[in-house]
């Protein structure tokens, strides 16, 4: 990364298990003093606060120190600024961070400042709410909404809420438009993909490409239990899309409709309920600062 690119660290105390250890000391060991400013939230929704006003005040990288969900809420406040994005990885999901591999230990993640370089990806928005790994609605959707009441987080407690869910939800119906197509099909997930994964290497969209300008849409009609175990070992092995249950789209625009009332979810964090769901790509929106190769 070029010497003059002042970073803004905005942490998220209440992320991911790594609190033990002291952020703000492991910054200031692995760059020099007058190269950072760090900030830490206060509240949910203050990252992007904070982000926002860090490009303003001529930042050229705001750094992400945080799980997906502060991942997301920076780089919605960097849109249409000069500012990249630096991702510290704290917490289990970790999607965006996997994607553009990002290395997921805090002391790994901040030695990439001496050798990184700038790229540009594709971000998208879910009725108007950016996202830039995955969205979706159905069954994740489901499980976003019931998480978003859960004390507690993380990758267990996710496992065993799926687990317990599964048989309770009740997939619905939607009518989708993309590429000038039009069908009505059973939905138990449908899911818009930036980025290939959820995180925690679960491949929703293994073929997903970050600076396509498309989105990757996948489709499970159905799922009974003995096909949720081959799609389960389909989304690890970045084999759904021979699993022969799960159907892919790729288009640079969707609306889908639903009867009911359905809740979804923007980057793994539940955002509301609707009916009709309008998904775009925004090619190249974002600067992120990555490995050099
Ligand atoms: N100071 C704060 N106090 C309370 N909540 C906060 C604060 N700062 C951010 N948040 C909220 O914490 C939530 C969780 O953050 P994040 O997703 O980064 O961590 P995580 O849940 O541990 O990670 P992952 O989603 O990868 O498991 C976000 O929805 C964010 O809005």
């Amino acid at each position: 990364m070029p010497h003059f690119a002042k970073t803004l660290f905005i942490i998220n105390p209440k992320s991911g298990r790594q609190n033990k250890l002291n952020i703000q000391d492991l910054i200031r060991k692995h760059l020099p003093e007058d190269s950072f400013d760090i900030v830490e939230t206060e509240f949910a929704g203050h990252a992007t606060e904070l982000a926002r006003q860090g490009a303003k005040d001529g930042f050229r990288v705001v750094a992400a120190v945080g799980g997906d969900g502060t991942v997301n809420e920076v780089a919605r406040g960097l849109l249409g600024t000069r500012a990249a994005l630096a991702i510290i990885p704290k917490g289990s999901g970790n999607g965006l961070a996997r994607h553009l591999n990002i290395p997921l230990e805090v002391p790994a993640a901040l030695d990439l400042f001496h050798n990184s370089t700038f790229s540009r990806i594709d971000t998208c928005t879910i009725n108007g709410h950016p996202f830039f790994c995955t969205a979706g609605f159905g069954f994740d959707g489901y499980i976003s909404s019931i998480f978003a009441r859960n004390a507690r987080r993380g990758l267990r407690s996710y496992v065993e809420l799926i687990l317990k869910e599964f048989t309770k939800f009740k997939p619905g119906k939607a009518t989708v438009q993309l590429n000038h197509e039009n069908f009505e099909t059973d939905c138990f997930v449908l899911t818009f993909a930036n980025a290939s994964q959820y995180g925690n290497n679960a491949y929703i969209a293994p073929m997903a490409d970050i600076r396509d300008g498309l989105l990757d849409v996948c489709l499970i009609r159905e799922l009974s239990l003995q096909k949720a175990m081959a799609v389960s070992y389909g989304l690890l092995t970045k084999k759904i899309a021979t699993s022969g249950h799960a159907e892919f789209f790729k288009t640079q625009e969707i609306t889908a409709q639903t009867k009911e009332q359905m809740p979804f979810h923007a980057d793994g964090e539940y955002v509301g309920e609707a009916c009709e769901f309008h998904v775009q790509i925004k090619p190249l929106s974002l600067e992120v600062l990555i490995p050099a190769s």
